[in-house]
């Protein structure tokens, strides 16, 4: 799943939450999804941080869903409405960051869209 919380005011915070490693399960980009709707929709909230839960950004893909039938949202849609935000949202990165184009394990950082 994906937590939305509301941080220091306007700030939109949304953590992605799947053990071990936060993979993109069907219900994390759905939850993504949902969030991403309700934090834009608000008028309070002015931008928006997608962070992981427990020192781990993302693992990418969940692996465990390979081999099965493919369920949620597609991830190439979700990727377009994030960049296509009408509110700045920014990825708070630890730990691992895994995914279709590459992957980065580092301490902290963040990349903005
Ligand atoms: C670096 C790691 C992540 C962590 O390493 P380490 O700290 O040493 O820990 P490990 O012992 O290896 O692992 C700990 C446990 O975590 C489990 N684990 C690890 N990775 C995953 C994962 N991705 N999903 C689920 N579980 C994971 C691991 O099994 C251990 O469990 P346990 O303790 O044994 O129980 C390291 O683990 C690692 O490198 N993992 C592999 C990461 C990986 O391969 N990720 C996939 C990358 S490819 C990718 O992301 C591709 C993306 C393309 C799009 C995919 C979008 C999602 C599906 C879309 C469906 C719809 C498609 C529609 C078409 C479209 O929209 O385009």
């Amino acid at each position: 799943m994906a937590q939305y919380t509301r941080v220091a005011g306007s700030v939109g915070l949304i953590t992605l939450q799947n053990p071990p490693v936060n993979a993109l399960s069907a219900m994390v980009r759905q939850g993504v999804v949902d969030t991403m709707e309700r934090a834009l929709s608000a008028p309070e909230v002015k931008s928006l941080v997608i962070c992981g839960q427990k020192e781990t950004f993302c693992g990418g893909a969940d692996i465990r869903e390979f081999g099965t039938k493919m369920s949620g949202p597609p991830l190439t849609p979700l990727i377009h409405a994030i960049e296509a935000s009408t509110k700045p949202v920014v990825a708070a990165i630890e730990g691992v960051a895994l995914g279709q184009t590459g992957a980065s394990r580092g301490d902290s950082g963040s990349t903005a869209s």
